[in-house]
């Protein structure tokens, strides 16, 4: 093609987010499954992929990066996922609720919440986008619950209102996270929690839930993505089950990068 191969243009690299995603050990299978020659993923945060995927976009570059739907960028920017015929990134995901065992006793309202929850992928959106155009999050998710007291009503109406007790959620910095848990945060606020958001990376996440140093997770993408550590806690936390289904993950080029397979990397 016109600069030298795909892997010249790409400088063989994949353009990756925080280590302990899912998504990294994905790719770092697809590269083996693929024989994706001389190619290393590059392990920095959803940031500072967004911000890489920003520069190359407005310039025309190749780039490919992890990426995971529901996310902005695809509102923000013309891209495709690379075809997977070898189905190493799975089929769809969906993301899971997740509550440490004993929080059903604790703070039943909480739980009920918790369980109760569940939107789709345009209500995430709609507070990924304000914030990625320069909302805090506190604010956008506020917006969102004050805007759709329809929807968040199906999931506190009847639950007994609490008088400040303590509750922490973690979550990672991922853009559809850091939406979901402020948003579901502020709804636990308004049937009164004292409610704190902890971001950590995806072990220290999952292994607050499972060592009952945090109360919730609202981030598990399963059954693929997070199976490792679905895997390594299933005794130690209680699977609330899905709050948003369609999700997914994949390797994501500008669609005016004339490629369409995860094969055609090696081009
Ligand atoms: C980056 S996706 C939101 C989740 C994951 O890959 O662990």
């Amino acid at each position: 093609s016109k600069d030298g191969s795909i892997g010249d243009q790409l400088s063989y690299t994949i353009t990756g987010i925080d280590a302990g995603a899912g998504i990294m050990a994905a790719t770092e299978e697809a590269i083996e499954e693929y024989g994706l020659e001389g190619y290393t993923l590059q392990t920095s945060s959803s940031a500072a992929m967004t911000a890489a995927l920003a520069a190359a976009y407005e310039k025309e570059e190749a780039i490919v990066v992890t990426g995971w739907t529901p996310h902005w960028k695809f509102a923000k920017y013309d891209l495709k996922y690379l075809e997977d015929p070898k189905g190493v990134f799975g089929a769809s995901e969906s993301i899971h609720t997740i509550a440490r065992i004993g929080l059903d006793a604790d703070h039943p309202s909480a739980y009920e919440v918790l369980d109760n929850f569940y939107w789709d992928q345009a209500d995430m959106g709609e507070i990924m986008v304000a914030v990625n155009e320069g909302a805090d999050p506190v604010d956008a998710a506020a917006d969102w619950v004050a805007n759709n007291q329809d929807k968040v009503s199906q999931w506190t109406d009847g639950v007994a209102h609490v008088d400040g007790d303590k509750l922490t959620l973690t979550f990672v910095a991922w853009d559809s996270e850091i939406a979901s848990t402020h948003m579901i945060g502020k709804v636990l606020e308004d049937i009164g929690y004292d409610v704190e958001l902890v971001s950590l990376e995806a072990a220290g996440m999952w292994t607050a839930v499972a060592t009952g140093s945090a109360d919730a997770l609202v981030a598990a993408w399963l059954p693929g993505t997070h199976a490792v550590y679905y895997e390594d806690y299933k005794e130690d936390f209680i699977d609330l089950g899905v709050n948003l289904e369609g999700a997914g993950i994949g390797l994501v080029v500008p669609a005016y990068m004339d490629i369409t397979s995860i094969e055609d990397l090696n081009n």
